[in-house]
């Protein structure tokens, strides 16, 4: 496996239980680094993120991530695999029984944060990321989607993972919002994180344009590398440009 890749799959197949998903999987992405994640409905982009997270298992072929080899880690090392990843979902998960700031001091005294004065400090860092430092006090319920989908970016980042992978985080989100989330998300990037956004919402692509993986037929292929050729051409005067 190479030195300077974060996440790694060598001719890795994802499975379902017995059902293959995807398989000859090549995927190298370096740290810093920012991928969307494309395909149809059922073409195998939460199975591949899965997989990254230890979920899934990887039985056939390589693959690392953060150093971790999947196809031997070991149950009890998942969670400090999981440590080095934020995970993003599509439905927010927050608990709606507290507040911002109580989801998130939940989270970081779940993972062994004991100092008062360390969590709050914390807690106040991630809320400024993601530009809701005044709003920790409300209940999620009192926040719109766009909101909520932003503290649980924050609550991805309590505890600075190298990794975020996030599983159309934009999904429920109308395009303003969407484009504010996606715009944050290569910030995140930017400030050291290697993140991997699976999302249905091609038009994101052209906005903000990265690095591009699909799941298609079986096989992810990568649309930015240079031995891509588009089999159809949208517009015959930009390619004789
Ligand atoms: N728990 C499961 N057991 C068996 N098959 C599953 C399971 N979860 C998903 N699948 C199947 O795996 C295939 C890939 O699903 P996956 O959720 O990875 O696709 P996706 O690209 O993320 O789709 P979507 O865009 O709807 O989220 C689908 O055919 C799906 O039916």
């Amino acid at each position: 496996m190479s030195e300077s890749a974060i996440i790694e799959l060598k001719n890795a197949t994802i499975r379902q239980a017995d059902n293959i998903i995807l398989t000859d999987v090549n995927l190298k992405i370096e740290k810093n680094e920012f991928v969307y994640l494309i395909g149809k409905v059922g073409s195998g982009k939460s199975s591949l993120l899965k997989t990254l997270y230890a979920d899934l298992p990887l039985r056939d072929g390589g693959g690392s991530v953060a150093g971790y080899y999947l196809p031997i880690i070991k149950r009890k090392q998942v969670p400090f695999l999981r440590r080095k990843i934020g995970i993003i979902f599509q439905d927010f998960q927050l608990l709606t029984d507290r507040s911002v700031k109580d989801n998130l001091e939940f989270v970081l005294k779940a993972t062994g944060w004991k100092n008062k004065k360390e969590i709050e400090n914390r807690i106040v860092e991630v809320l400024e990321k993601v530009h809701m430092g005044n709003k920790g006090y409300k209940m999620p319920h009192e926040l719109s989607g766009g909101e909520q989908q932003r503290v649980v970016i924050a609550r991805a980042l309590l505890n600075s993972p190298d990794i975020i992978l996030a599983d159309e985080p934009t999904g429920n989100l109308d395009p303003e919002t969407s484009d504010e989330l996606a715009q944050l998300m290569m910030d995140i990037s930017k400030n050291g994180r290697t993140v991997i956004m699976a999302t249905h919402q091609h038009d994101l692509l052209k906005k903000f344009p990265a690095r591009t993986v699909e799941c298609i037929d079986g096989k992810l292929v990568d649309k930015s590398a240079p031995e891509f050729i588009p089999e159809v051409a949208n517009n015959e005067s930009e390619i004789n440009q």
